[in-house]
Formats: structure tokens, C-alpha cells, sequence
């Protein structure tokens, strides 16, 4: 692994394989679980879909499976497609499916949204639940905004550079009351879609954004380099956390069209 431009609040991790990358991040993981069940007790982690699920399937594994203290995980998602639970584009299916099934979470720390309203509808029962788990400190709290601060969000990147449920161009982009907020017009499919809005991204403690393969280069290009006005402003370039840690976790593939970056075999 190389870690490139790294500063006090953000870090490039380039792995030279997706097993490398894996490992990494089922250890980034892990750590960050057992520093915050050890400082507050439990756990609050954001996930997202995708390709990032798959990517941490190391979690399911030794020596994770055993060491991390699953019963003091919360699991809530950064964004969530206005589907079925048992929808094949649901990220609930997906995670349950390839982790939460695999590992001794309880049953009630799973905040899903509820499939059976509006986006709209589900996006305010949402951000109410959070709001209760913010008020029993479940969930701590930005001391510099009202925001809730989620031990870490995890986020993975279309090739449009959009994170969670946030597009390019979109207005939600600019939400600034709202902690979960819904979209009915996604330009990828399901339409459907409710999500994280970026001062809730932005409040957690930590943040990572893991992206892979080269399809996406050019994305990870715009939203980590110094690349100037005239450029397209992807989502992703917008997610810095304003006291929290930054890490992105990248492929080499993902990584080759960052300014600077040498492959060194
Ligand atoms: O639609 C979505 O896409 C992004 C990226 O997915 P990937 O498969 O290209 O990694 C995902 O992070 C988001 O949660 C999901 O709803």
C-alpha cells in the first residue's frame, strides 16, 4: 500500500489488489470500532451500497469475526433505495445479505428506513430516529453544529463522482437543514432514494470513501486533485469532514489518473 498527499485530516491509501485493500479496510474498521466502544460504548456506523459491501467482506472473517465487539455496533445507511427490503437494488438486502447475516449484530441496532411510505415520508422517520438516538447518545453530536456525529460513515463513488444518494448538479446538494433528505429523480436507477445531506456527511467523526476500478479515475481525479474552477465540481470533492478524519481507500486502477501518482512496481 502507498499513502500519498496524506495531512492531518485526509489520506490516500493505494492498494496494489482488491485483497490488499480489503484487508486494510477491514483493520480501519476494527480499530475505529474498538477506540470508540472503548471512549463511549458502542459503536455508530453510516454505511452506503454498492460495491463497498463486497469489499468489506474481510469483517465476516477471522480474525475480525471473533475480535470486534459486535454487540455494540448501530448500523444505519448514508443512503437507501425507496425499494422492498427483499428488492434486489435494496442496500439493506444487500448488506444484511453479504454481512450482517454473517456476524453477531442485534437485530435491534439495524436502523433500515421503513420501504412501505413515500421517499419523502421515509426520509423524515429517519432522520426522527437518528434524532432519538442523538438524544439517548447512541449517536453523539457535533459540538459545532446541532448535526449528529457518526462514529464513521463509510461511502463509495459512482463513476459521476456522486457519493451516497448525492448527484452532480443536484439541488439536494445544497440542503442545509435537513440530516436525511429524499430524491425521486436519481439519474441511476431505482429514482427513488433517500439520503444523508452533506452537513451530516460532514459532521462525523471520521469519513472514508472507497472506490475501485478504473471506470472511476477520472472521478477520483476531480474530487481529490487541484484541479480549478473550470473543472465539473463532483459530490464527492464536496465531503470533507469539518473536525473529522478523511481517508480514501483506492485501488491502483482507481488511482491512476491522480496528478503525481507513479506506479511503483
Ligand atoms: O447507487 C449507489 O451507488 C454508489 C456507488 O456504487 P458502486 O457500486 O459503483 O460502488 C453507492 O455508494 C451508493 O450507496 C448507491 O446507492
Amino acid at each position: 500500500m502507498s499513502v500519498l498527499g496524506g495531512d492531518k485530516d485526509k489520506e490516500l491509501r493505494i492498494h496494489e489488489s482488491l485483497d490488499e485493500l480489503g484487508t486494510d479496510l477491514a483493520d480501519y474498521i476494527a480499530e475505529l470500532s474498538e477506540t470508540s466502544v472503548k471512549e463511549r460504548g458502542v459503536f455508530a456506523l453510516a454505511i452506503s451500497g454498492g460495491s463497498l459491501i463486497g469489499l468489506m467482506g474481510k469483517l465476516c472473517e477471522a480474525p475480525y469475526n471473533k475480535t470486534v465487539d459486535w454487540a455494540k455496533w448501530y448500523i444505519f445507511w448514508a443512503d437507501e433505495r425507496v425499494v422492498a427490503k427483499n428488492h434486489a437494488d435494496s442496500n439493506y438486502k444487500l448488506a444484511k445479505d453479504g454481512l450482517f447475516s454473517k456476524v453477531p449484530i442485534v437485530h435491534s441496532h439495524v436502523h433500515s428506513i421503513n420501504d412501505s411510505v413515500s421517499a419523502e415520508e421515509a426520509a423524515n422517520e429517519y432522520e426522527f430516529a437518528i434524532r432519538q438516538l442523538v438524544k439517548s447518545r447512541v449517536i453523539s453530536v457535533s459540538d459545532i453544529s446541532d448535526c449528529p456525529k457518526f462514529d464513521l460513515i463509510l461511502l463509495g463513488m459512482g463513476s459521476d463522482g456522486h457519493i451516497a444518494s448525492l448527484f452532480p448538479n443536484h439541488p439536494v446538494l445544497d440542503e442545509k437543514n435537513e440530516w436525511v433528505t429524499f430524491i425521486t429523480d436519481s439519474p441511476k436507477p431505482p429514482p427513488e432514494r433517500i439520503t444523508f445531506t452533506l452537513p451530516v456527511i460532514n459532521s462525523a467523526s471520521n469519513v472514508a470513501v472507497v472506490v475501485t476500478g478504473d471506470s472511476k479515475a477520472d472521478a477520483v481525479h476531480l474530487a481529490i486533485d487541484d484541479v480549478g474552477p473550470d473543472c465539473p465540481l463532483v459530490p464527492a470533492r464536496i465531503v470533507q469532514p469539518t473536525k473529522g478524519k478523511l481517508v480514501w481507500f483506492l485501488d491502483k486502477p482507481a488511482a491512476s489518473k491522480l496528478d503525481g501518482f507513479q506506479f511503483s512496481d
